[in-house]
């Protein structure tokens, strides 16, 4: 039957709500908090370098060299809860990552803005795996050109796989939400291509 709205796009995504038991989860989500190096970032803006409102740490393969902010960052090596992820989440999204950024909210007023993941190194088409542990987030996805929306809520234990023209169409963002109480751990694994950089 014709559909009114079949012209509505989508981002090309596969969602796995309770990928991760509940308990499994938060003992990964403890461990997570122990074993990783969190850092504090910064970032230029017009007004001057701000910190990131969230902590980061990039792990993955000595070769998987990611520049951002003209930065060249050097992965810290795979920690044991961190690669045990990464082997679920290769099993899950049929694909390989050598590396992963991890984003640590500390609250509610912790968020990342609107972007795509399309830096040259991960190539046109990335397949993104993000693992989601501890307070639920709104995950909003924007279509560039229609500025059509899409939200989902990112839970305790969830998994979300982007791939194809999901970076090039949309961008997405983690709103702040000043009701969200708790942390949230989320893990970005992805694949590399360190020689695709721009240098
Ligand atoms: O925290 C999230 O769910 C979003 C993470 C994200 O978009 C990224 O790491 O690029
Ligand atoms: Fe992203």
């Amino acid at each position: 039957m014709f559909d009114l709205f079949d012209d509505i796009p989508k981002p090309d995504i596969a969602w796995h709500p309770d990928w991760i038991a509940a308990d499994a989860g938060s003992d990964l989500m403890g461990a997570l908090i122990e074993e990783v190096r969190w850092q504090q970032d910064f970032m230029n803006t017009p007004g001057g370098r701000v910190p990131l409102p969230r902590l980061t740490a990039w792990q993955g393969e000595p070769d998987a060299v990611y520049v951002y902010s003209g930065i060249r960052n050097v992965p810290q090596p795979w920690t044991p809860a961190v690669a045990q992820l990464r082997d679920a989440a290769q099993e899950a999204a049929g694909a390989r990552f050598n590396s992963v950024l991890l984003n640590r909210y500390r609250g509610g007023l912790d968020s990342m803005g609107w972007h795509a993941d399309k830096e040259r190194e991960l190539g046109p088409e990335p397949v993104i795996a993000s693992v989601s542990l501890g307070a639920a987030r709104s995950f909003e996805f924007r279509h560039v050109r229609t500025h059509a929306t899409h939200t989902l809520s990112l839970t305790h234990g969830s998994l979300l796989v982007m791939r194809g023209r999901t970076q090039l169409e949309w961008v997405h963002r983690v709103p702040k939400e000043p009701g969200a109480r708790g942390e949230r751990i989320n893990l970005t694994f992805r694949w590399v291509d360190a020689s695709k950089a721009r240098r």
